[in-house]
């Protein structure tokens, strides 16, 4: 999917929302574990529900590897579900990898490849040699980690090497790098402040922000810093949306959550 037809998407559901399928049994409605596959029937469940309310689904891969090969298998089940039901919505692989150039090849042969994710989040910190080869796939996104949402984000990120601080050479020296067209970036939308400077150095690209709902970033104010004039947000909600009941309700529930977010954006959109 290029970058064009995922702002068409945005346009026409009114939604810039992603949603994240981070599926953790002791969470998922008690009823489910006796399903043969309770995490795919928790994800078709919530995937029927909302496919109308987003733009994209983010499947965290740790939430699945946590459960060996009947993790993989529902991952797959998962993914292979919404590209032929939904293909119109923009898959991620939550996985942030990055290693020397040919494990880097494998991992982005894995996911892209193998899995047919769209896209994937990948750290920087191994440099252009780690990242290049997930941006070589054309068609495909690579989804750089950047400022994250997280406390730990103050150890490195924002440290300063010659006046600027390390996420902002990571933005700059990306922009360097063969086929960087394939590039996102994550920030935190607890980090909303920093996105008008983070727009000055990438203006096109799109931005994943994630920790609106459980980690208490504000959606207003990623609107307000973080839009381009291709809207260039995908905004995630995981466990705001999933867990929003343990009932049998629960997929219903998860769908006025998102609806919810929705709303807001669809209000956004229109200003
Ligand atoms: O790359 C990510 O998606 C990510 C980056 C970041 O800075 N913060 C962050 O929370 N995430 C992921 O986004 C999701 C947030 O989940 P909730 O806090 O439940 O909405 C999790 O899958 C996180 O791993």
């Amino acid at each position: 999917m290029t970058t064009l037809q995922l702002t068409e998407q945005i346009l026409k559901k009114k939604s810039f929302l992603c949603i994240g399928l981070d599926v953790d049994l002791d969470k998922i409605p008690q009823h489910l574990l006796k399903d043969e596959d309770p995490i795919f029937a928790f994800n078709k469940a919530i995937i029927d529900t909302t496919h109308h309310l987003c733009v994209a689904y983010k499947p965290n891969i740790a939430f699945y590897e946590a459960y060996g090969i009947k993790g993989w298998k529902a991952l797959q089940k998962t993914i292979n579900y919404i590209n032929e039901n939904h293909p119109e919505i923009f898959t991620i692989a939550d996985a942030k990898r990055g290693d020397i150039g040919n494990t880097s090849k494998m991992y982005a042969k894995a996911f892209f490849e193998d899995l047919n994710f769209d896209s994937i989040t990948v750290a920087p910190y191994m440099g252009k040699d780690s990242v290049e080869p997930f941006l070589s796939f054309q068609g495909k996104h690579t989804i750089l980690l950047t400022l994250t949402s997280n406390p730990g984000a103050l150890d490195f990120q924002v440290q300063k090497i010659d006046q600027k601080a390390f996420y902002q050479q990571v933005l700059e020296i990306s922009k360097t790098w063969s086929n960087s067209g394939n590039l996102m970036y994550v920030v935190g939308a607890t980090q909303a402040e920093s996105l008008s400077e983070i727009r000055e150095i990438v203006p096109d690209s799109f931005l994943l922000i994630p920790g609106v709902g459980a980690q208490g970033g504000n959606l207003e104010d990623v609107w307000k810093y973080g839009k381009n004039s291709n809207v260039g947000l995908l905004v995630n909600s995981s466990r705001g949306i999933i867990y929003a009941s343990s009932d049998e309700n629960f997929a219903q529930a998860a769908k006025l959550k998102a609806k919810e977010l929705q709303q807001q954006m669809e209000e956004m959109l229109k200003t």
